[in-house]
């Protein structure tokens, strides 16, 4: 680990996109000057960094972007930066403009990526958790999240009303490549039928038997939500097995698909962007390094990546319970 003290941040956005990477990389920005540091934006997540792609940030950068959605410094997945001679490029470009210290705002991949990264060149380096899929252990909630399951819902409100106007059974797609957070927060909050999520195997003749069920209670709609990674296939594929079993449904299938990723942050994004990214410079100025902020409880925690990006964090079985309890 390099000690001597921090004069030059680099932040970067790396991976989806998500809601809120701009209040979060505005936050670190403001705190960074606050501390009278020199701040510079990594374009193009890692990629950017290995092709060169940084500049130094003033105050007019990032003016009136803590409100829009994407991300100013643009993301990317870089094949590259998995591989020694990409991540040395990087650090050798990072040496170039004197950056001694990195913010890395992403979600699990990114962060296993600045992870390595601080093992190989002992950069202090601290991950904010950006990503739509919740997926990150260390804190309640990921930066996009939330506004991300207001999007989903926004839009199955909107298939609710046509699929009671016709009688329809809808199938729909949400994000979450192996994780089920806004499937599961999304079946709750539009009361959904049911919810598959790729954490829980439901068997084909479940949905089947929870969807007679529903017909026999006189249920006019029905709104099945499917996470993109779920165990039974995605939303097209189990809507064909049930349309071989309950042929008199009357059928559709919506992928909602990256609008999820797409609008203005919500209140709770922003203010938890605005919150991790002061939170993660003033880490870095105390020592901290290879560890995410987070919040959780509503206090500001440090988490070692390597806890952060174990995979473990899973949909509450609470919740679970609650969206089946729910669904009946
Ligand atoms: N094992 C790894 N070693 C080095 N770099 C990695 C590693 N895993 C991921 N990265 C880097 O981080 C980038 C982003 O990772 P990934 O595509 O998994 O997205 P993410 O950060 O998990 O975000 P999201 O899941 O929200 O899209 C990768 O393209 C790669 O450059
Ligand atoms: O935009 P891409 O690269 O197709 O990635 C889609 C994936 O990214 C995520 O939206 C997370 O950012 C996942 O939920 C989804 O599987
Ligand atoms: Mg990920």
């Amino acid at each position: 680990m390099e000690n001597k003290a921090i004069t030059k941040i680099g932040v970067l956005t790396s991976g989806g996109d998500a809601p809120g990477m701009n209040a979060a990389i505005r936050a670190v920005v403001r705190a960074g000057f606050y501390y009278n540091l020199e701040m510079y934006g990594i374009y193009r997540g890692y990629e950017g960094m290995i092709q060169n792609e940084i500049k130094k940030l003033e105050s007019k950068n990032i003016a009136h972007i803590l409100e829009r959605g994407g991300t100013f410094l643009k993301s990317a997945r870089s094949a590259e930066f998995r591989t020694e001679e990409g991540r040395q490029k990087a650090y050798d470009n990072l040496k170039k403009h004197g950056i001694d210290a990195l913010v890395v705002i992403g979600g699990d991949g990114s962060l296993t990526g600045a992870h390595l990264f601080f093992k190989e060149f002992g950069i202090p380096a601290i991950g904010i958790p950006g990503t739509i899929d919740n997926d990150l252990a260390g804190t309640d909630h990921t930066i996009g999240f939330d506004t991300a399951c207001n999007t989903a819902i926004e839009a199955i409100d909107k298939i609710r009303d046509t699929a009671t106007s016709h009688d329809r059974l809808f199938f729909v797609e949400v994000m979450g490549r192996d994780a089920g957070f806004i499937a599961i927060n999304a079946g709750i909050g539009s009361a959904a039928a049911a919810t598959l999520i790729p954490e829980k195997k439901m068997p084909i003749e479940r949905l089947v038997e929870r969807l007679k069920a529903r017909t026999k209670a006189m249920k006019t709609s029905n709104i099945v939500i499917v996470a993109e990674g779920g165990k039974s296939g995605g939303a097209a594929e189990i809507a064909e097995k049930i349309k071989k079993q309950l042929p008199y449904y009357d059928i559709k299938v919506t992928i909602l698909g990256h609008l999820q990723r797409g609008g203005a942050p919500s209140s709770y994004d922003r203010v938890l962007a605005s919150k991790l990214g002061v939170s993660a410079v003033e880490g870095l100025l105390h020592g901290k390094h290879d560890v995410m902020a987070g919040i959780i409880n509503n206090k500001i925690v440090f988490t070692p990546i390597s806890k952060a990006i174990l995979g473990d964090k899973e949909v509450d079985e609470d919740d679970f319970r609650i969206a089946k309890i729910l669904s009946t």
